[in-house]
């Protein structure tokens, strides 16, 4: 029997307590108002005046030629990485963690027809031109090898900010060596207040940015894709091939500028604030994390601490507060009560590991259905368990 989500408590619908990711942000009635004004033209023609205005806008910010909205980050990230592809057999190299790697359904196999080098950063933390050029596939005419012709990086990357000298050390490469490089920027926003780098110069380093308006940036949906303008007419077309082709999409473009064009580096700003306040509280308390806190994220290194997660999830719910596992992700409509009370639940799962400690063996992941209200048959949970550890 399938329950109507309207019938969850109203405090486990809001985003006020959601830590499981910035994808939770909720349209505010200031952005559904602004709205209301929005075009209504087909977009697919051409013809709707604030996607384009949203299209121009990003492209503008990012200092390219052309944007594109996609109805996702996935969407943008594949239809990017496909177009600067040609002619298999190729490789695109990214980091071991990438989300176009580990969260896109092998959409670079299907799509893209591509072999992936996964690359684990010598440092932990982020790949150095060292890294890459160590594990890429150079186009040397040997019939065994599988060229790379594109490398894709995450800026942010579990919430890493990509040191910029690094970008551009990467970026020299990559035009000596005739390689596209591609930005998975669902959290570039964060990154660029972060490093106060303005997204211009991003878009001076890399072909094209998939940036993602339904994170940090607050909008329902989507992400604007930049690039030439060459570039983003090969993406549109593959765009429509891929059913990409939105009609009226005045509405939601509406709503996503309105954001972009009222205070978001200040919204931003508030979730790293959060984010950094937790950090110190593991620090203070012998709680390790997995990287360093530059943004929005804080990941508990759940492994090191031996903590189990979904005694956290649970301890989540005993507080109130909604968690998916090791990684704690703020957005701008999280309240200071919820920061509070997720660093009382943490530090309990610490404490009753000391107890019990949890040897998780599987893979890291950070989708866990058991911390959502809705099963995965689409049932809501009826009774949310507080546990009692
Ligand atoms: C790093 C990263 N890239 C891309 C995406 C994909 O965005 P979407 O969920 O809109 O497909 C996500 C998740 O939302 C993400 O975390
Ligand atoms: C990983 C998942 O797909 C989503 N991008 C998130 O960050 O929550």
């Amino acid at each position: 029997m399938t329950t109507e989500v309207m019938d969850l408590p109203p405090e486990y619908v809001s985003p006020a307590n959601d830590l499981r990711s910035d994808t939770f942000t909720t349209p505010t009635p200031e952005m559904i108002k602004y709205a209301l004004s929005a075009s209504c033209g087909d977009a697919v023609y051409g013809e709707d005046i604030d996607t384009a205005r949203l299209e121009k806008t990003v492209a503008k910010l990012a200092g390219k030629e052309s944007g594109l909205f996609c109805v996702s980050g996935t969407l943008s990230n594949q239809i990017a990485l496909r177009c600067h592809l040609f002619q298999p057999p190729y490789t695109i190299l990214c980091d071991y963690r990438a989300h176009v790697y580990t969260h896109e359904a092998a959409g670079l196999a299907i799509l893209s027809q591509a072999m992936v080098v996964p690359v684990i950063p010598s440092n932990g933390n982020y790949m150095t031109l060292e890294d890459i050029k160590s594990h890429y596939i150079p186009d040397d005419g040997d019939i065994h090898g599988a060229p790379t012709k594109v490398i894709s990086l995450e800026n942010t990357l579990h919430g890493i900010v990509y040191p910029l000298k690094e970008l551009i050390r990467i970026k020299g490469w990559c035009l000596e060596n005739g390689i596209k490089l591609h930005c998975d920027g669902a959290r570039i926003w964060n990154a660029a207040i972060a490093a106060d780098v303005p997204l211009k110069q991003y878009g001076e380093i890399f072909d094209s940015i998939s940036i993602c308006l339904s994170k940090s940036i607050g909008a329902p949906m989507g992400s604007v894709l930049v690039g030439d303008l060459k570039f983003i007419k090969r993406c549109n077309h593959i765009r429509k091939q891929q059913g990409g082709g939105i009609r009226q999409s005045g509405i939601m473009a509406k709503m996503a500028l309105y954001n972009i064009n009222t205070d978001w580096k200040a919204r931003l700003a508030y979730s790293h604030r959060l984010a950094a306040n937790l950090a110190a509280f593991c620090k203070a308390n012998g709680i390790p994390l997995e990287s360093p806190a530059d943004t929005n994220f804080v990941f508990i290194d759940l492994r090191k601490a031996m903590m189990d997660p979904d005694v956290l999830v649970k301890k989540g719910l005993k507080y109130n507060v909604k968690l998916m596992g090791g990684r704690v992700s703020f957005h701008y409509q999280v309240s200071e009560e919820t920061l509070e009370k997720v660093k009382l639940a943490i530090l309990e799962t610490f404490q009753y590991a000391k107890e019990h400690p949890f040897d998780q063996n599987g893979p890291t992941q950070i989708y866990r259905s058991e911390s959502t209200e809705i099963d995965i048959h689409g049932n809501a949970i009826q009774e949310i368990k507080t546990y009692k550890y």
